[in-house]
């Protein structure tokens, strides 16, 4: 922390040093350049003004000639040597005829007639132009030394050009450039003069006179600029690769350019002193800052510090967090408490944190399956203890290890696949069949991605659990329902399986006999749409009996192939362990034969067996009916009773097989003489009774009776033979709009009228005297 702000301040320090420095070069550079423009400029208006000068002196020069002179060139030989300021003013100066021909020179020892300037630039234009110019640079032809001619015509009477003087300026020894170098920047700097077109006119190295400045190999960016008219300073690199500040500055009086160059090295040599002196400075400075930062902070940061060295000692496990807590009421206080704060709630999650892996680890190593993690490098991260029971590997061993180097190659191959697609964030489910430790397994098998927030897989968890007993049981419970359902197809009933919320989960073969319904069709649907909704409703209280625990059997009728039938159907609750029902086993059987035989039976109960016509219980149902109707109708009915008169007689002279015949004969006599509504019956024995419905007048029930009497006196035939039979007949009415009598009152009365018959002398009737 300290380094840190020692670090600071030194940074600080010699990012301010170096700007500061910066700007004050930049500064500097700009007064460099500006002086070094100004001298140039007072530089190149002194060339203007010797060139002025110059100029001014050789226009004058004709004008000393005596009149009519101008044709003659001793004349000018003459004026030229009485001019001696002429002559300091230049090299040398001579004058040409309008052929060329050179006529009079100031250096008389350098004259050689054959000196001719036609075709020199500055000769011809002169010729045309009829005034003074100043040359191009050029090789003087006289004396072989670099110069620039300045020209002036001498003029004749008419006008035209008689003869050219040439004034030349020697540019290597001349002191026309003197003053110049005077005022060159610094020790190595220098001047220089070249034309608008880059020839060299003045320039330290005498060599390159007359040459273009661009003639040495390379790139000045300043000079291009010179040359494109630039005036002011620049700096540039030249064409040796060293800096410097060029200046400019075009003469008015030939477009000639003056030019300084100061090497930047020694312009900036102040500078350069001076940032050595301000980075010494600022070092010093920084120094002292970084210390007086360090002690500050230092005294600052102790409490801190002291609090740091808690925290690293409560880290590695020693102290008590409550030294966290200080009584400084101060930033650092209450950075102290949230400190303590903080790491008191992370003791009690890493308490939770324990626990709940504790807790983890119990339940994973507890449970009767293999559980691991395994992480993307399908290294083993976390592996239980069923490890050991299961496959007798290491669990602990396994940490760490990929599933290659704890199973072999072979088994990472096998199950290469659905490694994948685990690691693909795909679910694994699989079964199979393993040999493990000598024992073949039936192992059920899931691998479960484990994905972050962000959908990437991180690894997968393995479980894997032996179900073999399961499995075997699975078996055994199909095989048992294979059994069970071979029984219930081949059982001539419906037997179906209902789940609480009415759908079917098993339907035998006999669906498809009785109702056209594949048995597998049935399995989840609703018993409403197999049963249809009418039969359903009917049902419906019968089977939340049966949901409710009770055992239910109950009779109704429905339609099979076209034809109504009695069913019977049986509701066993499918009750659980805790008395709950988690579904009702339906059982229905067609009762319709059965009923059929149970109504045979019914009626065989109901008849004779040696007459065939009603007995005594067919003969009390009917008589009931016909009373209740009786009293219904407010009609009357009458009840005759009859016995065979001497039949024990018949009996014993004739046998008891004889008396059958009798009895049977008897039977059919009375039926042939009632009608079809009215109902005759054998009591016992001898004794017969007839039910009349609908007899509204005594005399009709006397005239029944009477009609019974005779129709018994025709003779039997009894072994083949004749015999006379007589009966007697005991006849009761019933009023129903007014008697109240009972059944037996009834009958009671009939039987008395009978005695009263019998003791009558018997053969004949006697109504009872209450209807009479
Ligand atoms: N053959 C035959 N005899 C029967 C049968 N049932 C009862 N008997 C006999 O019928 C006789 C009935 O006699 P009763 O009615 O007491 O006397 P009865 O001789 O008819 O005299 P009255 O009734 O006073 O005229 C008895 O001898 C019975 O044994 C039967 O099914 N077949």
């Amino acid at each position: 922390m300290t380094a840190v702000v020692i670090l600071l301040v030194l940074a600080a320090t010699t990012i301010v040093t170096i700007l500061a420095l910066m700007l004050a070069e930049r500064d500097m550079k700009a007064v460099i350049g500006s002086q070094q423009y100004a001298v140039l400029s007072s530089a190149a208006a002194y060339v203007d003004e010797q060139l002025e000068t110059k100029r001014a002196l050789l226009s004058t020069l004709p004008e000393g000639l005596p009149p009519g002179a101008q044709s003659d060139p001793s004349a000018l030989q003459a004026l030229l040597l009485a001019r001696p300021a002429v002559s300091a003013e230049f090299y040398n100066v001579v004058a040409f005829d309008r052929k060329g021909r050179m006529v009079a020179t100031l250096r008389s020892d350098s004259k050689e007639p054959s000196v001719d300037a036609t075709g020199r630039p500055y000769f011809d234009q002169t010729i045309r132009q009829r005034k003074g110019l100043i040359s191009a640079p050029l090789m003087s032809r006289l004396s072989g030394r670099p110069i620039v001619v300045m020209t002036q015509p001498v003029l004749d009477q008419q006008g035209e050009v008689a003869y050219v003087i040439a004034a030349s300026i020697d540019l290597q020894q001349s002191d026309f450039f003197g003053p110049i170098n005077a005022l060159k920047p610094g020790k190595t700097g220098f001047m220089f003069i070249m034309t608008a077109g880059g020839i060299l006119i003045h320039h330290p190295t005498q060599e390159r006179l007359l040459h273009h400045i661009n003639e040495r190999p390379g790139h000045n960016r300043a000079t291009e600029m010179a040359l494109n008219g630039f005036e002011g300073w620049t700096e540039a690199r030249n064409k040796d690769g060293s800096e410097g500040i060029y200046s400019y500055k075009r003469l008015k009086t030939t477009s000639w350019i003056v030019a300084a160059r100061f090497p930047t090295d020694e312009a900036f040599a102040p500078l350069i002193e001076l940032r050595r002196q301000a980075i010494f400075a600022a070092s010093v400075f920084a120094a002292v800052a970084g210390l007086l930062a360090w002690l500050v902070i230092h005294r600052l940061l102790a409490p801190l510090q002291r609090l740091h060295s808690r925290v690293a000692t409560l880290r590695q496990g020693g102290g008590d967090i409550a030294s966290l807590r200080s009584m400084r009421k101060d930033e650092i206080g209450e950075l102290g408490e949230a400190f303590y704060q903080l790491t008191a709630e992370r003791a009690v999650t890493q308490d939770r944190v324990l626990a709940s892996e504790r807790r983890s680890r119990m339940i994973a190593d507890n449970m009767p399956a293999l559980v691991a993690y395994i992480d993307c490098d399908l290294r083993y991260r976390f592996t239980n203890e069923h490890y050991q029971q299961l496959l007798g590997v290491d669990p602990a061993a396994m940490l760490g290890k990929t599933i290659s180097e704890v199973f072999g190659a072979d088994v990472y191959a096998h199950w290469k696949d659905r490694i994948d697609a685990a690691l693909r964030g795909e679910r694994v489910h699989e079964e199979r069949d393993s040999l493990e430790m000598g024992r073949m397994l039936h192992l059920m098998v899931d691998l479960v991605p484990d994905m972050d927030a962000d959908g990437t897989v991180q690894g997968f968890y393995l479980m894997s659990m032996d179900i073999t007993e399961r499995r075997n049981a699975e078996l055994t419970q199909a095989a048992s329902e294979k059994r069970l359902r071979l029984i219930t197809d081949h059982l001539p009933a419906l037997v179906a399986y209902i789940d609480r919320e009415y759908l079917l989960r098993f339907g035998n073969a006999t669906f498809k006999h009785w109702m056209g319904l594949e048995p597998a069709s049935l399995v989840a649907r609703p018993l409403a749409d197999v049963m249809g909704a009418t039969a359903f409703a009917k049902t419906l209280p019968h089977l939340e009996q049966a949901f409710s625990g009770v055992h239910v059997s109950f009779e109704h009728r429905a339609r099979l192939h076209g034809d109504l039938r009695t069913l019977e159907t049986t509701f066993v609750p499918d009750q659980r362990a805790d008395g709950s029902v988690a579904g009702v086993y339906s059982l229905t059987r067609d009762m319709s034969h059965i009923k059929a035989v149970e109504q045979q039976l019914i009626e065989l109960a109901r008849i004779d067996p040696l007459t065939g016509i009603a007995n005594r219980r067919k003969f009390e149902e009917v008589l009931q009916q016909a009373m209740a109707r009786s009293q219904r109708l407010g009609r009357r009915m009458a009840l005759a009773y009859l016995d065979i008169d001497n039949f024990k007689t018949i009996n014993d002279s004739l046998g008891h097989g004889a008396g059958d015949e009798v009895l049977k004969e008897f039977a059919g006599r009375l039926t042939g003489a009632v009608r079809a509504v009215d109902l005759v019956a054998r009591l016992a024995g001898d004794e017969f009774i007839i039910v009349f419905e609908n007899v509204d007048e005594v005399g009709e029930a006397a005239q029944l009776a009477a009609k019974i009497v005779a129709t018994v006196r025709d003779p039997f035939t009894v072994a083949g033979a004749a015999m006379q039979v007589t009966t007697s007949v005991g006849l009761a009415l019933f009023d129903g709009g007014s008697d109240n009598d009972t059944q037996s009152g009834l009958i009671a009365r009939a039987d008395h009228a009978l005695y009263a018959a019998k003791r009558n002398g018997r053969d004949c009737y006697v109504v009872d005297a209450q209807a009479v």
